[in-house]
């Protein structure tokens, strides 16, 4: 039988399987022939997996950057890369003009459904989520409430949370004391992420609702229960079957949920409880009038979030509703408690692996003293202080160049668009261009570490931790367009992080009180680094027993311990 014969044959006795077999053709021919991907232009490395192609490469900060430097100087700045399979491509840009294109335009450069999808049906469509005009209505509410002004009043709830933490780790010190007989007990061995998370946690429920999780001293409030099981669910599950498996049906989850599923919807059904009491109280006292709101005098986000969504000079049309503001809160727990204690814990674990620097760290905190505790001016005059040391800033701003808790971001294109570049790509057709083409539908990498690595931008020892480096910076890191101090860890443009000056607070704030406190050294554990939608410390070959990061603490006693 001829081919000619052999296509009649087969379309007669299959109608149904020959018109879908010809409909997938035609749209095969389309995409791949008559209309090509213009990406294809670009170079692409020729080192993929089959099956997962560039990803698995790309999201790992064990060796993302080593390869981006290689595909750098091999490809130049603006790299196709492979999908999760071979007919995939996406764009991973390595360019400063590029990127800054791609962060300004955000309304091109969207989260994908997928992943908005991923984090609504854990939080809710909040901040994280939302696009288009949820987005901005979300934005113009949300704002406000992290005014350098607001901010200023939650100083002393952040440090006294800090100073709960270093009594409860001296109180453990002095426990161990006594059972050991005084053989033993200025020195623990901690997981500091667990414990830092749990004071971050306490933080953010105080910061964002005026919430007492009270997790530094025990880890059995209800809702404190609720939102760590959910978080630690969803980290845990991610990438699973199961996770995508809700992501493409999330009505199938509903009916037939995976045990992961149920611990979230459990936690949901709780923090909506407890939360949605909360947020009708508070709302109730702003109703009441400027006597009973100023009596309440809330300073948490959620009061300013209620306020400014309860303002008479806000259209109807840009007002939130209850669930959309306890969306938020949501997602301020989500966005705001991991990755501040992350970007802790790497701190500290870079200060155990550079004595000589955390020497000289604790020398500048050990002048500035104390504030008294119980005066509210006190401790603001304190963080004035603090925020004006020099070495402590460069300590921060370094680890958080070094080890960014958001290794790297996501996109998809919108709609079709013209991206440019600072230096011209030399397309696979050998023509160099000054900008290029992009389709709807493509997926984009921000690369936030890869750019903070950038040893092109950053000098050759950009992979090493030297916080005196901020000092005198090399003029090429200008071109970069971070959030803050060109380092994309808070992201860049419109949708940068809110939290970013929340984060400093409680950051130099802990530092302080840790540091002038104790010693941290490394213990005999190898952490390494692992992309878990954050990235998170693990033990070498203990991945399975969970992130965590063991430091030696030792009591720092002035005088005996320098
Ligand atoms: C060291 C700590 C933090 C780091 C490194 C960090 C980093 C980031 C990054 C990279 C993004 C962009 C994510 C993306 O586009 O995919 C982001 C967004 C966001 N962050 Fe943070 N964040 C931190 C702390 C916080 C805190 C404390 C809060 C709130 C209390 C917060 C709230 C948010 C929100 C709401 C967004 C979404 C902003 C938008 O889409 O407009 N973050 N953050």
């Amino acid at each position: 039988m001829g081919f000619h014969s052999l296509v009649t044959h087969y379309a007669l006795a299959y109608p149904g399987s020959f018109a879908i077999g010809t409909i997938l053709f035609a749209y095969v021919l389309y995409r791949f022939v008559a209309e090509p991907d213009p990406l294809l232009l670009l170079p692409c490395p020729t080192d993929a997996q089959f099956i997962g192609g560039h990803v698995p490469a790309v999201l790992d900060p064990g060796r993302s950057h080593r390869m981006q430097a290689k595909w750098v100087k091999q490809y130049g700045r603006n790299i196709r890369i492979q999908g999760l399979h071979p007919w995939e491509s996406r764009l991973l840009p390595l360019d400063p003009v590029s990127l800054a294109h791609i962060f300004k335009n955000y309304d091109i450069y969207e989260k994908s459904w997928q992943s908005r999808r991923l984090i609504s049906s854990l939080i809710g469509c909040g901040m994280l989520a939302a696009e288009g005009d949820m987005y901005s209505r979300h934005r113009h509410v949300a704002t406000p409430s992290f005014s350098w002004r607001n901010l200023r009043a939650l100083v002393p709830l952040v440090f006294n949370k800090g100073e709960e933490l270093k009594d409860k780790w001296k109180e453990m010190m002095e426990q161990q004391m006594a059972e050991t007989g005084g053989k033993s007990g200025m020195s623990l061995k901690l997981d500091v992420c667990h414990w830092i998370g749990r004071a971050t946690f306490d933080v953010v429920g105080l910061a964002a609702f005026d919430y007492q999780f009270n997790a530094i001293q025990k880890e059995n409030n209800e809702l404190f229960c609720a939102y760590k099981d959910m978080f630690e669910t969803a980290v845990s599950q991610s990438g699973s079957f199961s996770s995508v498996f809700s992501i493409y049906f999330p009505l199938l989850d509903r009916i037939f949920p995976s045990a992961g599923s149920r611990a979230i919807f459990r936690g949901q059904k709780t923090i909506s409880r407890v939360a949605s009491k909360l947020v009708q109280s508070k709302k109730a006292l702003i109703i009441g009038g400027e006597e009973a709101d100023k009596l309440h005098g809330g300073k948490d986000l959620l009061s300013h979030m209620l306020r400014s969504n309860l303002a008479t000079d806000l259209p109807e049309s840009e007002r939130l509703s209850d669930d959309d503001i306890l969306n938020n809160i949501n997602t301020f727990m989500f966005a705001g408690t991991d990755t501040i204690s992350l970007a802790l814990t790497w701190t500290l674990l870079l200060l155990a692996r550079h004595p000589d620097i955390q020497s000289r760290l604790r020398a500048e905190l050990c002048a500035a003293p104390p504030p008294d505790r119980t005066s509210d001016e006190s401790v603001l005059a304190h963080y004035n202080e603090l925020a004006s040391l020099p070495f402590l800033n460069n300590v921060c701003r370094e680890s958080l160049r070094l080890v960014p808790p958001i290794h790297s971001s996501l996109r998809v294109a919108a709609k079709d668009d013209v991206i440019p570049t600072s230096t011209p790509v030399v397309g696979t057709d050998g023509i160099a261009r000054d900008s290029f083409h992009i389709r709807k539908g493509t997926f984009v990498y921000l690369p936030m570490e890869g750019m903070n690595l950038d040893k092109e931008f950053w000098g050759d020892n950009a992979w090493k931790f030297i916080p005196d480096r901020w000092d005198h910076l090399p003029e090429s890191i200008t071109a970069v367009p971070g959030s803050f101090s060109s380092l994309l860890t808070f992201s860049a443009g419109p949708r940068a992080c809110v939290g970013q000056r929340f984060s400093l607070i409680e950051m130099k704030t802990f530092l302080h009180t840790l540091l002038t406190n104790f010693i941290f050294t490394e213990a005999d554990e190898k952490v390494v680094k692992a992309n878990v939608i954050m990235t998170r410390p693990y033990v070498y070959h203990k991945f399975k027993e969970g992130s965590q990061c063991p430091l030696i603490v030792t009591r720092y006693v002035p005088g005996e311990s320098d």
